[in-house]
């Protein structure tokens, strides 16, 4: 069945395959197909994959086909079109504006042989400072556990987390990694708006020192819980507040700060520059037209730095669109600051 896929050289599939599961992207439905006609060490493997667009920049994405590892029955083969939808854990996520259709998808995906627990429909946009959406229970198989209730895994950690309490999505897995792989051991990482900890705690993993800090208590609960599961609670100091309130503590103390906050990050500059330690890499999120991605970004951290800093672009990392037109972009900089 023709499929979406990684291809890749023989000799790097091991290694690409490896990668590919530890981000929980390796489609287990179907086996790894391997080139026709070529001879056998030139012989690309195609590896396929659940989620296209969450495979890294630096591997190629096919469409090929691959064996079906059973006779398996995917939501598309019961629906007879392929559905949009998103795996966090054992929950599945779909976004449907049709409540029959959204009915009709979240049936044949309890009825596939996808391992399913719950399936959510988005029931609102995320709301206010605490970034969390309204979800309408689709299916439920019952459990202790709330249906909005998971444990996800990412990039080889894994985090439980309540869809309902928090924010949460699987969506930025990818880029979550491009952030934590430029971590050096020792370095001070501060977490401004850490949610349930998908940068914190693969950082402190890495070696760093983090500090980690979210508005939303629930939030706090589940990364200090997830600090734990991942085995890295030492390394991580946790706040329940506005991330303002860190300043007088973590003045002058960041090698690297992680702004996600996209719409409002911006407006934290000052305290990022508060937080900055001499050399300070700084990662801000913001969602802006595609006419001028980065101009907010840039220039609320040029404001804010005053005679104090230089700041030295990085990377202008476009992480996915947003809507027509709008993009969700991480501008990554760097503070040095200024005898
Ligand atoms: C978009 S979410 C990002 C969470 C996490 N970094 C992730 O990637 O899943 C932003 C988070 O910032 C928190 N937040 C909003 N305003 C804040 C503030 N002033 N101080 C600290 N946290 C804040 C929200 O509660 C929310 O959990």
């Amino acid at each position: 069945m023709e499929r979406p896929c990684v291809a890749v050289a023989r000799e790097d599939g091991e290694a690409t395959r490896q990668r590919l599961a530890e981000a929980d992207l390796v489609d287990q439905e179907y086996g790894i197909a391997v080139e026709d006609g070529a001879a056998d060490e030139d012989a690309k493997l195609f590896i396929p994959v659940t989620d296209p667009d969450a495979v890294p920049g630096d591997l190629d994405v096919v469409r090929h086909d691959v064996p079906a590892r059973t006779p398996q029955r995917t939501p598309a083969d019961l629906l007879g079109f392929e559905p949009t939808y998103e795996r966090l854990g054992d929950v599945v996520l779909v976004d449907e504006d049709d409540p029959e259709r959204a009915d009709e998808i979240a049936e044949a995906i309890v009825e596939s042989d996808i391992p399913v627990r719950s399936v959510l429909n988005r029931d609102s946009k995320v709301k206010g400072e605490t970034r969390v959406r309204d979800w309408a229970v689709l299916a439920d198989e019952g459990e202790q556990r709330p249906p909005t209730e998971t444990v996800h895994r990412e990039y080889g950690h894994e985090f439980a987390v309540d869809v309902a309490e928090v924010y949460f999505s699987p969506r930025l897995a990818t880029e979550r990694h491009r952030v934590v792989e430029q971590v050096e051991p020792g370095e001070h990482a501060l977490d401004m708006f850490a949610g349930v900890g998908p940068y914190a705690i693969p950082m402190a993993d890495a070696g760093a020192e983090v500090v980690a800090g979210d508005l939303t208590p629930d939030a706090i609960r589940y990364l200090e819980e997830n600090a734990e599961r991942n085995g890295v609670a030492d390394r991580i100091t946790t706040h329940v507040g506005d991330v303002r309130e860190l300043t007088d503590e973590y003045e002058n103390w960041a090698d690297r700060l992680v702004m996600n906050l996209p719409h409002t990050a911006a407006e934290f500059a000052d305290t990022a520059v508060a937080f900055a330690g001499d050399s300070c890499v700084v990662h801000l999120y913001d969602i802006q037209h595609e006419d001028a991605p980065f101009e907010r970004a840039r220039s609320a951290l040029e404001d804010a730095a005053g005679d104090q800093y230089e700041v030295t672009t990085l990377e202008e990392r476009v992480v996915r669109s947003y809507a027509p037109h709008e993009l969700n972009v991480c501008l990554d900089a760097r503070l040095d600051r200024i005898d």
